[in-house]
Protein backbone atom coordinates (compact mmCIF):
# COMPACT_ATOMS: atom_id res chain seq x y z
CA UNK A 1 0.00 0.00 0.00
CA UNK A 2 1.75 3.30 -0.69
CA UNK A 3 2.54 5.33 2.31
CA UNK A 4 0.93 8.68 2.72
CA UNK A 5 2.70 12.07 2.38
CA UNK A 6 4.72 12.66 4.89
CA UNK A 7 3.84 15.89 6.22
CA UNK A 8 7.64 17.98 5.79
CA UNK A 9 6.79 16.90 2.09
CA UNK A 10 6.41 19.84 -0.77
CA UNK A 11 5.45 22.15 2.87
CA UNK A 12 5.98 25.64 1.30
CA UNK A 13 9.98 26.64 1.67
CA UNK A 14 10.33 29.52 3.99
CA UNK A 15 14.09 30.48 2.15
CA UNK A 16 14.34 33.07 0.35
CA UNK A 17 17.19 33.36 -2.23
CA UNK A 18 20.25 35.56 -0.92
CA UNK A 19 20.90 39.07 -2.86
CA UNK A 20 22.80 38.69 -5.72
CA UNK A 21 26.28 39.26 -5.35
CA UNK A 22 27.74 42.68 -6.16
CA UNK A 23 30.94 44.33 -6.60
CA UNK A 24 33.98 42.12 -5.35
CA UNK A 25 31.52 39.07 -4.46
CA UNK A 26 30.25 38.90 -8.02
CA UNK A 27 31.36 35.59 -9.77
CA UNK A 28 31.90 33.47 -6.62
CA UNK A 29 29.59 30.94 -5.49
CA UNK A 30 27.07 31.69 -3.28
CA UNK A 31 27.89 31.89 0.46
CA UNK A 32 26.63 29.22 2.76
CA UNK A 33 23.47 31.59 4.01
CA UNK A 34 20.46 32.37 2.82
CA UNK A 35 17.77 34.62 4.24
CA UNK A 36 14.81 32.66 6.25
CA UNK A 37 11.66 34.98 6.82
CA UNK A 38 11.06 35.52 10.45
CA UNK A 39 13.22 32.72 11.82
CA UNK A 40 17.37 34.21 10.84
CA UNK A 41 19.69 33.41 8.55
CA UNK A 42 20.41 29.89 7.98
CA UNK A 43 23.98 28.75 7.90
CA UNK A 44 25.46 25.19 8.73
CA UNK A 45 24.78 25.99 12.91
CA UNK A 46 21.32 24.85 12.01
CA UNK A 47 22.89 21.46 12.22
CA UNK A 48 24.21 21.31 15.81
CA UNK A 49 21.40 23.01 17.00
CA UNK A 50 19.60 20.15 15.86
CA UNK A 51 21.53 17.38 17.05
CA UNK A 52 21.36 19.19 20.80
CA UNK A 53 17.41 19.05 20.11
CA UNK A 54 17.43 15.63 18.85
CA UNK A 55 20.09 14.10 21.39
CA UNK A 56 17.53 16.17 24.59
CA UNK A 57 14.40 13.70 22.97
CA UNK A 58 16.39 10.38 23.83
CA UNK A 59 14.44 8.57 26.72
CA UNK A 60 11.57 10.97 26.30
CA UNK A 61 7.73 10.66 25.05
CA UNK A 62 7.73 8.94 21.73
CA UNK A 63 4.49 9.35 21.09
CA UNK A 64 5.28 13.22 20.93
CA UNK A 65 8.98 13.20 19.54
CA UNK A 66 9.66 11.58 16.38
CA UNK A 67 13.38 11.88 17.57
CA UNK A 68 12.54 9.81 20.77
CA UNK A 69 10.68 7.43 18.67
CA UNK A 70 13.16 6.52 16.46
CA UNK A 71 15.65 6.53 19.26
CA UNK A 72 13.51 3.52 21.82
CA UNK A 73 13.96 1.54 18.18
CA UNK A 74 16.95 0.88 17.82
CA UNK A 75 20.31 1.53 15.48
CA UNK A 76 19.17 -1.13 12.81
CA UNK A 77 15.79 1.02 12.30
CA UNK A 78 17.27 4.25 12.14
CA UNK A 79 20.23 2.81 9.86
CA UNK A 80 17.36 2.06 7.65
CA UNK A 81 15.21 5.36 7.76
CA UNK A 82 18.65 7.17 6.42
CA UNK A 83 19.21 4.41 3.80
CA UNK A 84 15.46 5.00 2.84
CA UNK A 85 15.93 8.67 3.05
CA UNK A 86 18.82 8.09 0.94
CA UNK A 87 17.52 6.32 -1.86
CA UNK A 88 14.08 9.30 -1.59
CA UNK A 89 16.79 12.14 -2.31
CA UNK A 90 18.96 10.45 -5.04
CA UNK A 91 15.33 9.93 -6.81
CA UNK A 92 14.82 13.33 -6.66
CA UNK A 93 17.89 13.86 -7.91
CA UNK A 94 18.34 12.15 -10.82
CA UNK A 95 14.84 13.09 -11.69
CA UNK A 96 16.42 16.79 -12.04
CA UNK A 97 13.14 17.55 -9.31
CA UNK A 98 15.34 20.65 -7.54
CA UNK A 99 12.59 21.17 -4.67
CA UNK A 100 12.09 17.96 -3.83
CA UNK A 101 15.70 17.37 -4.00
CA UNK A 102 16.07 20.08 -1.18
CA UNK A 103 13.28 18.79 1.03
CA UNK A 104 14.98 14.81 0.75
CA UNK A 105 18.55 17.08 1.19
CA UNK A 106 16.80 17.91 4.75
CA UNK A 107 15.22 14.41 5.74
CA UNK A 108 18.59 12.66 4.62
CA UNK A 109 20.31 15.22 6.96
CA UNK A 110 18.13 15.00 9.96
CA UNK A 111 18.26 10.95 10.13
CA UNK A 112 22.17 11.21 9.65
CA UNK A 113 21.86 13.14 12.88
CA UNK A 114 19.35 11.15 14.88
CA UNK A 115 22.41 8.16 13.75
CA UNK A 116 24.79 10.55 15.57
CA UNK A 117 23.52 11.13 18.56
CA UNK A 118 22.66 6.91 18.81
CA UNK A 119 26.04 6.24 17.53
CA UNK A 120 27.57 9.11 20.29
CA UNK A 121 29.00 10.85 17.24
CA UNK A 122 29.43 14.82 17.93
CA UNK A 123 29.09 17.11 15.11
CA UNK A 124 32.23 18.55 15.50
CA UNK A 125 33.94 15.04 15.05
CA UNK A 126 32.31 15.24 11.33
CA UNK A 127 33.50 19.27 10.74
CA UNK A 128 36.67 18.30 12.02
CA UNK A 129 37.33 15.41 9.60
CA UNK A 130 35.80 17.94 6.78
CA UNK A 131 38.12 20.69 8.11
CA UNK A 132 40.94 18.18 7.66
CA UNK A 133 39.64 17.24 3.96
CA UNK A 134 39.53 21.25 3.54
CA UNK A 135 41.96 21.99 0.53
CA UNK A 136 42.92 18.21 -0.96
CA UNK A 137 41.82 17.24 -4.09
CA UNK A 138 39.87 14.10 -3.98
CA UNK A 139 42.01 12.88 -6.64
CA UNK A 140 45.03 13.94 -5.35
CA UNK A 141 43.69 11.81 -2.36
CA UNK A 142 43.18 9.04 -4.35
CA UNK A 143 46.30 8.98 -5.90
CA UNK A 144 48.49 9.27 -2.64
CA UNK A 145 46.46 5.46 -1.13
CA UNK A 146 48.51 2.65 -1.19
CA UNK A 147 48.15 0.21 -4.23
CA UNK A 148 46.43 -2.89 -3.59
CA UNK A 149 47.76 -5.41 -5.54
CA UNK A 150 45.10 -7.75 -5.91
CA UNK A 151 42.95 -4.95 -7.18
N1 LIG B 1 14.00 17.66 10.78
C1 LIG B 1 13.16 16.90 11.29
C2 LIG B 1 12.50 15.89 10.49
N2 LIG B 1 12.60 15.56 9.19
C3 LIG B 1 11.74 14.55 8.99
N3 LIG B 1 11.11 14.24 10.15
C4 LIG B 1 10.04 13.25 10.37
O1 LIG B 1 10.46 11.98 9.96
C5 LIG B 1 9.29 11.21 9.71
C6 LIG B 1 9.55 10.38 8.50
O2 LIG B 1 8.36 9.74 8.17
P1 LIG B 1 8.33 8.27 7.59
O3 LIG B 1 6.92 7.97 7.24
O4 LIG B 1 9.36 8.12 6.53
O5 LIG B 1 8.85 7.40 8.82
P2 LIG B 1 8.07 6.70 9.98
O6 LIG B 1 6.93 7.54 10.49
O7 LIG B 1 9.14 6.36 11.00
O8 LIG B 1 7.49 5.42 9.28
P3 LIG B 1 7.94 3.90 9.27
O9 LIG B 1 9.04 3.79 8.25
O10 LIG B 1 8.40 3.53 10.66
O11 LIG B 1 6.70 3.20 8.88
C7 LIG B 1 8.11 12.18 9.58
O12 LIG B 1 7.30 12.07 10.73
C8 LIG B 1 8.81 13.53 9.52
O13 LIG B 1 8.05 14.59 10.08
C9 LIG B 1 11.57 15.05 11.10
N4 LIG B 1 11.27 15.13 12.43
C10 LIG B 1 11.90 16.08 13.17
N5 LIG B 1 12.82 16.97 12.64
C11 LIG B 1 13.51 17.95 13.49
O14 LIG B 1 13.71 17.37 14.78
C12 LIG B 1 13.18 18.22 15.78
C13 LIG B 1 12.65 17.38 16.90
O15 LIG B 1 11.55 16.63 16.44
P4 LIG B 1 10.77 15.66 17.46
O16 LIG B 1 11.78 14.67 17.91
O17 LIG B 1 9.66 15.01 16.64
O18 LIG B 1 10.26 16.51 18.56
C14 LIG B 1 12.10 19.04 15.07
O19 LIG B 1 11.89 20.26 15.74
C15 LIG B 1 12.74 19.26 13.71
O20 LIG B 1 13.67 20.33 13.78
Amino acid sequence: MAKPEKTRKNAPSKATPAKPASGKAAGKAPAATIEIAAVGPATPDVLDRLFDVVESRRGTDPSVSHSARLLARGRRKIAQKFGEEAVECLIEAVADNREELISESADVLYHLIVMWVDAGVKPAEVWTELLRREGTSGVAEKAARPRDPLA
